[in-house]
């Protein structure tokens, strides 16, 4: 289970932030080990909501990585418990400004919305008014419905919800990082 921070670790945890995001902007600005030069990719997937789907999270993120730099890698690790990164209250300040930042600083937003999340439908209302090309993917096998205010914001171009199941997670991938090249 994780621990709430205290200051000195909130600020360690900003310090190793603010590196990994300078080695991202690095990999970026040279496109080494990236597909589509460098492309910047942020992956959705919950967290608090539960942590059922990590597995299939972890071999997303591995897919998206032959693409572009996922700047949220960390929602795919199995070490991350449904407390989330931290506990307190300025913790969550800091992991929301960060991922709002994040967003906006992506090319291309790709969301698991099997599970459902409260954080994963805020970042995709606020991706939608960043008109950001979006691929939310969705497991009918689970049982459930998704929710009609994802499903209802699929516009055919920008923001497109993908059933799909388990075992063409990555053919699906492929496809939609082929029309991107396209286009
Ligand atoms: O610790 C966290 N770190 C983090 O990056 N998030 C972001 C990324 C995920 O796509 C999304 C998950 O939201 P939720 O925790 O409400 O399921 O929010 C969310 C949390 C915890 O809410």
């Amino acid at each position: 289970m994780m621990k709430t921070m205290s200051g000195p670790e909130e600020a360690q945890l900003i310090h190793k932030q603010r590196g990994k995001q300078q080695q991202q902007r690095s990999s970026v600005r040279t496109g080494r080990g990236t597909g589509l030069s460098g492309m910047k990719i942020y992956f959705c997937g919950s967290i608090r909501g539960g942590r059922d789907d990590v597995t299939l999270y972890r071999r997303i993120v591995e897919k998206l990585q032959s693409y572009g730099t996922v700047l949220t890698e960390h929602v795919s690790s199995t070490n991350l418990t449904d407390r989330g990164e931290d506990a307190s209250a300025a913790g969550d300040k800091l992991i929301h400004d960060r991922d709002v930042e994040w967003l906006q600083q992506s090319d291309v937003v790709v969301a698991e919305v099997t599970q459902p999340s409260l954080g994963v439908g805020y970042e995709l209302g606020r991706v939608v008014l960043m008109k950001k090309k979006t691929l939310c993917l969705f497991r009918p096998s689970s049982g459930r419905t998704l929710s009609a205010m994802i499903r209802g914001a699929d516009d055919g171009e920008q923001f497109v919800v993908r059933d799909y199941s388990e075992d063409e997670v990555e053919n699906i991938l492929e496809e939609f990082f082929n029309t991107l090249k396209r286009t």
